[in-house]
């Protein structure tokens, strides 16, 4: 059995952008209520009180957006610093980002990953919802930003949608050629929002891979990392390439993590929403840290039969909550 040491948390289900694969405007999404949110205190003691003590070592804290999350930096700096994390990472829309990199670095933080679906503005806006006003600038400088206080390894996120983001797989690869970045191509999943997009589907990797072996070559390369991602190299380049397959090629048997939920709930597997506890209810109705631990030491046994292993049937589209509120 893979040994489970990832806990990507949500910090918060709200987000400043309205992607249109993932929290589309308009989209009747009930948030959750202020005082069913985890407190810091409550989230720093299941983190060291129960899933250090099981063997989690590696986290990733995520959202919704998760700059949007008031104290952050500080929620940061207290989860850095138990000696026995040995990864802390985050995932964000970077919009905030820039005037908060290096606060967030000096709190600990050390890699982060960047949502970036396009390098244009008026695409990236399409992608992301812009109310308005352009964001794309904002998000390009919080990733030189990001870049300068150093951040290592930085890594930038594309959902590929086809007939939308899918002509710029080459430029974006390109950034790789002379940056240390790592761009890695993400499967679109129809969670949450089958309808949107369901006459255009997703691209397999596959494809993707192809076509920049045939501009510049492709080679098995290896960046720092907890994730599903396959790792390449353009020949010669700074960065890596990687590629995110969970439509056409399936990585569950590598399953390493489980989620916790803005409001506390522990979710075995992101495609399956079956077994999920709520320790944030148990918390607060005084079980101990030992109980807490037995609890998700029961789901870790239980894991393998969860795990989402329909990959010829894709996903479906009955689940509850969609990926902002389940943090990807
Ligand atoms: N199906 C599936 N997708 C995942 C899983 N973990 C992450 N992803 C997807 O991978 C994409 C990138 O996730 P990130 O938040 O950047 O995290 P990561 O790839 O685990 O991070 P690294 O530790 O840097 O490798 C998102 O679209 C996630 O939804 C997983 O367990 N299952
Ligand atoms: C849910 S977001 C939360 C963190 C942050 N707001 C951000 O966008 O980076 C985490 C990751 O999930 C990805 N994601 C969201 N919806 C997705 C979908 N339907 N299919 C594949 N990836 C998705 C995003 O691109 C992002 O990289
Ligand atoms: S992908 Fe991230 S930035 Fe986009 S709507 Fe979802 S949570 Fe917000
Ligand atoms: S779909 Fe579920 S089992 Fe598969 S990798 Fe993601 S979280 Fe793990």
């Amino acid at each position: 059995m893979n040994s489970v040491d990832y806990l990507r948390i949500s910090l918060i289900d709200r987000c400043n952008f309205r992607c249109q694969y993932c929290m589309p405007e308009g989209a009747e999404l009930e948030h959750i209520l202020r005082q069913q949110l985890l407190t810091d205190r409550e989230l720093l003691t299941l983190i060291q009180e129960v899933f250090i003590p099981i063997g989690f070592t590696r986290f990733r804290l995520t959202g919704g957006e998760p700059l949007l999350r008031p104290g952050v930096v500080k929620l940061v700096q207290a989860i850095a610093s138990f000696p026995q994390i040995q990864d802390l990472s985050m995932t964000t829309n970077g919009f905030l980002l820039a005037a908060m990199a290096q606060d967030l670095y000096n709190a600990g933080l050390r890699r982060i990953n960047i949502s970036f679906d396009s390098l244009n503005p008026k695409t990236f806006d399409l992608m992301t919802g812009n109310r308005g006003r352009s964001r794309w600038q904002q998000v390009w400088e919080s990733i030189q930003v990001a870049h300068q206080v150093g951040f290592d390894p930085l890594k930038l996120n594309v959902v590929v949608i086809p007939g939308v983001n899918d002509r710029e797989v080459l430029d974006l690869a390109a950034l790789t050629l002379t940056r240390r970045w790592h761009v890695r191509f993400i499967e679109f999943m129809p969670i949450g929002n089958a309808q949107l997009f369901s006459n255009r589907g997703w691209t397999p990797s596959g494809e993707l891979r192809q076509s920049i072996r045939s501009s510049w070559g492709l080679i098995k390369s290896q960046v720092y990392g907890a994730g599903p991602a396959d790792v390449f190299q353009i020949p010669g380049a700074k960065g890596t390439v990687g590629f995110i397959s969970q439509m056409s090629e399936c990585f569950c048997d590598r399953c390493n993590r489980m989620r916790l939920s803005a409001d506390g709930w522990l979710r075995p597997c992101l495609l399956n929403e079956s077994n999920q506890i709520d320790l944030k209810t148990s918390l607060r109705l005084g079980a101990s840290p030992a109980e807490l631990r037995e609890q998700v030491r029961q789901l870790l046994t239980l894991k393998p039969e969860i795990n989402f292993q329909q990959k010829e049937s894709g996903t479906s589209s009955r689940y509850t909550r969609t990926m902002s509120q389940i943090g990807g």
